[in-house]
């Protein structure tokens, strides 16, 4: 199942969110987005996703246009988790997760064992079943993040789209969600703000910077030290390894000059 995007351009009020965008993402790739702030890693996720309309290029999945599917057919095949995907319903951890049976469930395919098999399932990867009893209002930014990708697991679909999945999460969590995710047979495409993560788990990056991609290869291709001062403004040492792998290493700015400190000196 491939999806891909097309001279997508997205604009709001006026002001150009996207422009030119095009991506294919590969059948079974983990793909990182990363960017800086408001460089557009959410609005190109959105319209991937069909939950906004590019006013010029299109998405397609297996070739055919995203707007041609129906939102069942698109939500079986694809899932996406919201940067801040909120409830305010007065629902359970579990019924949490079960909403993402949704795209299956019909007249002729009611509720099921299996689904509930599914749901099981997806609670105990996240390390929530011991929760599934719950209320959502009760549980922390982490346990709700957890669920939310239990909810999008559960949804079965082939493509999973996941806006900063480590959102809320303490590093064994983040690092263990990414993990599961990448061991999922799954294409996977996660807008990601810590680069030893992408470096760590994406087989392909894309770099987004206002609202374009500027970049996009392999982990060590594309973490280079003159790239990420040119988009995120930071100096960092890149070191690499033996096999192919690379680390980031933040060097500490340079004081700023006495002047522009925020606090004068008595
Ligand atoms: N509905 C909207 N109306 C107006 N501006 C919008 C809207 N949606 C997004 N934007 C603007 O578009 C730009 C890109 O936003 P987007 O959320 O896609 O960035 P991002 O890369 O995901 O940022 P972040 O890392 O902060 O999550 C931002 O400047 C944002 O303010």
């Amino acid at each position: 199942m491939t999806l891909s995007a097309k001279g997508l351009c997205w604009s709001v009020g006026g002001t150009t969110i996207l422009s030119d965008v095009s991506l294919d993402v590969h059948p079974g790739e983990f793909l990182g987005i990363i960017g800086p702030n408001g460089s557009g890693k959410t609005s190109l996720m959105a319209l991937m996703a069909g939950i906004r309309r590019p006013q010029a290029g299109a998405v397609t999945l297996d070739g055919k246009p995203l707007s041609a599917h129906g939102r069942q057919a698109i939500a079986r095949r694809i899932a996406f988790v919201e940067q801040q995907a909120e409830t305010t319903e007065r629902i359970t951890a579990r019924q949490a997760v079960e909403l993402g049976r949704t795209p299956h469930l019909g007249a002729l395919t009611p509720w099921s064992r299996a689904d509930d098999a599914i749901v099981d399932r997806a609670l105990e990867e996240v390390d929530m079943a011991h929760f599934s009893r719950r209320l959502w209002h009760t549980l922390s930014g982490g346990e709700r993040q957890r669920l939310h990708i239990a909810r999008a697991l559960a949804q079965q679909a082939p493509i999973l789209l996941l806006d900063e999945p480590t959102n809320h999460l303490d590093i064994g969590h983040q690092i263990s969600l990414l993990q599961l995710v990448r061991e999922q047979d799954l294409t996977v495409v996660a807008a990601l703000h810590d680069l030893n993560h992408a470096a760590m788990f994406c087989d392909r990056i894309a770099v987004m910077q206002g609202g374009r991609i500027v970049a996009l290869g392999t982990p060590a291709k594309v973490l280079e030290p003159q790239r990420l001062a040119d988009v995120f403004g930071v100096t960092v040492d890149v070191e690499r390894d033996s096999a192919g792998g690379c680390f980031i290493r933040y060097r500490r700015p340079e004081p700023r000059p006495a002047k522009l400190k925020l606090v004068a000196e008595a």
